[in-house]
């Protein structure tokens, strides 16, 4: 059984896989730096398709979960899109020592969808989950939940209105 988790930066990827149980994890950057994937410049610029090669190789059996911005483009058994409120993503990547222009970025391409369309264009089965105003455990519940129902669900959530 592969997963993938993505979705903007900030909507929890990372805190919710490490709560996730049963797999093996993949943190999509480190397997990237430490297989020589990406090119350090202005801005890190990732080899995709040699990062999915790279990994169809390593996670060709056993249970994974594959976590990252670009794990849409892994293909999986189920691909679950994190999301998050504009306005709560925009206070926790406020959080970070990203620039402003970086926060109004990541804000924007959630509130456009633009990961979920990714996904749904590379992946079979992909499911969407709202983590606005829930604990990472309820998130991992969740998670949980339309992962043992294995079936696409996505579509609910809608942030045009702060665009
Ligand atoms: N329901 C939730 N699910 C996941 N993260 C949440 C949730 N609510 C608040 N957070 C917080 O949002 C931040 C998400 O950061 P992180 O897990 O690094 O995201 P990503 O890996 O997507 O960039 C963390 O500080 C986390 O505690």
């Amino acid at each position: 059984m592969k997963v993938t988790v993505t979705g903007t930066p900030g909507t929890g990827k990372t805190s919710v896989s490490e709560k996730l149980e049963g797999y093996e994890k993949i943190h999509l950057t480190e397997f990237v730096k430490e297989h020589g994937l990406g090119t350090d410049g202005e801005v890190f610029e990732v080899d995709t398709e040699a990062m999915c090669e790279k990994l169809e190789e390593e996670t060709s059996e056993g249970d994974y979960l594959i976590e990252g911005h670009l794990a849409h483009y892994i293909s999986s058994d189920i691909c679950i899109v994190l999301r998050c409120d504009p306005d709560e993503l925009e206070e926790r990547l406020g959080e970070r020592r990203y620039s402003e222009s970086k926060v109004r970025e990541n804000v924007e391409s959630e509130a456009m969808d633009l990961i979920l369309q990714q996904a749904v264009q590379n992946q079979e089965a992909v499911v969407e989950v709202d983590t606005t105003g829930r604990t990472v455990e309820e998130t991992v519940k969740a998670i949980e939940e339309k992962i043992s129902e294995g079936k696409s669900s996505y579509g609910k959530v809608d942030w045009t209105d702060s665009l």
